[in-house]
């Protein structure tokens, strides 16, 4: 039923109790986490009462969209296969446009249901639209990359790109379920069970070191190049375990503010400098690699602010690195980044505002740093400046 190139349906490999991840926020809703979902996925729709659904997916799972539009009609939904552009041209207000023309066509009314199938691109977008159509439908987010399953379909930030940057318009609206289906990953390619380890390591350091030990005991240094380490082997339980702690991180933060007046933008640690890299690339480079780049960037920044100590800030460096990750970034590109970075959703008045740590776990801010702090970050980014102990990076 699938081909090498895609996604295995959910319904493939065998079935095993699934554990839930419990949201508890405004409007609770479980992530549900394990191998064979599909029968999960049909469960979570029929729930919300709709009798219609639309399934948002890149043409890449052309085939998983329609195992999952066999099982939903199977349960008795009116469903529709609904294909939109790969990656980052997912998120336009075009397709957005476009995914507004198809639910009229189909008619899809207030108690109906969209489902977003793919990667963060898809679920953002599949989210947004949910948000506008009817001021606002029911979401089940079916994330099938790494990055889409512990970040970015968890937690109801949803949207798309526009001139003025990434993410810039949008909603917080939360899905009714989440299904992560492991088994969906076997099809994904390395560089991108690589990117989504961005989020992963980022969690570790905002909230839950232990998923730097995992990493650092389970990564590549752990084989050799041409094995695919237990912390990126979907067949793995390590992996299995880093998805699940670092959804339980993202689902304690979001619960605890959804819309970001505070402890949400530790979630934002790193994305600073990563999406003025981003729109500057055109949205060319990987989400996850530009959070790398970003994350690296935080760390150099708390360590010149005298906040954040040499061995945690170090340990950015050498996990992102270890994972084959990017940590370096145009030497000559701050000031233009600097302009970039004056529209990110965190600038007060034009003051700048970064998520730093004050140490492993202990995220704080830092508001209007001194030119000369950024130029200090930047310069390890820039790849000119190594702190001592930091591993060479050739
Ligand atoms: N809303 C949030 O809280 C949040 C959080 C993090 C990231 N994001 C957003 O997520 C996006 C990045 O998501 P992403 O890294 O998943 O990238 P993506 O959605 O662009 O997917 C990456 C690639 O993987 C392919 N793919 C997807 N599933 C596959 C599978 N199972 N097998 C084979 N190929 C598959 C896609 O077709 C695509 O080419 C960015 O736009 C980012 O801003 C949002
Ligand atoms: O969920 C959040 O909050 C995050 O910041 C998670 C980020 O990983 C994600 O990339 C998010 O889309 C960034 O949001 P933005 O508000 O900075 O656009
Ligand atoms: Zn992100």
């Amino acid at each position: 039923m699938s081909t090498p190139q895609e996604s295995a349906p959910a319904t493939d490999g065998p079935a095993t109790a699934p554990e839930i991840v419990r949201v508890e926020s405004g409007a609770p809703y479980d992530v549900v986490i394990g191998r064979g979902l599909l029968d999960e996925l049909v469960a979570a729709v029929r729930a919300t009462g709709a009798t219609r659904t639309a399934i948002l997916h890149p043409p890449t799972l052309e085939l998983t969209a329609d195992a999952v539009k066999a099982a939903l009609a199977d349960g008795g939904l009116d469903a529709h296969m609904v294909q939109v552009p790969d990656a980052e041209d997912a998120k336009s207000l075009e397709v957005l446009g476009f995914c507004w023309d198809v639910f009229g066509q189909v008619g899809l009314d207030r108690r109906d249901v969209v489902v977003g199938l793919g990667g963060g691109s898809v679920t953002d977008l599949a989210g947004f639209a949910a948000a506008s159509w009817m001021r606002g439908i029911a979401v089940v987010q079916v994330p099938t990359t790494l990055l889409g399953m512990v970040d970015a379909a968890v937690g109801g930030k949803t949207g798309i790109n526009t001139g003025a940057g990434k993410n810039m318009v949008g909603a917080f609206h939360e899905p009714a379920a989440v299904i992560v289906d492991l088994a969906t990953l076997e099809s994904l390619p390395r560089h991108e069970l690589v990117a989504g380890m961005a989020e992963i390591v980022k969690a570790g350091f905002i909230a839950d070191p232990v998923i730097l030990d995992l990493i650092e005991e389970h990564g590549p240094a752990s084989v050799d190049s041409s094995t695919l380490p237990p912390a990126l082997d979907p067949a793995s339980p390590v992996l299995a375990e880093l998805v699940r702690r670092a959804i339980a991180v993202k689902a304690a933060v979001v619960a605890a503010d959804l819309k970001e007046s505070d402890l949400r933008e530790t979630l934002n640690y790193g994305h600073t400098l990563a999406h003025a890299i981003e729109k500057r690339e055109r949205y060319r480079w990987r989400h996850g690699a530009a959070v790398s780049v970003g994350l690296v960037f935080a760390a150099e920044l708390g360590r010149a602010a005298g906040r954040l100590d040499d061995e945690t800030a170090d340990r950015h460096l050498t996990v992102l690195h270890a994972l084959g990750l990017p940590t370096t970034y145009d030497p000559d590109a701050l000031s233009e980044l600097v302009t970039i970075m004056g529209s990110d959703k965190k600038t007060r008045s034009g003051t700048l505002r970064f998520v730093v740590l004050d140490g492993l776990a202990r995220p704080g801010r830092l508001e209007g740093p001194d030119p000369s702090l950024l130029a200090a970050a930047y310069s390890v980014v820039a790849g000119q400046r190594k702190r001592p102990g930091t591993v060479d990076l050739g």
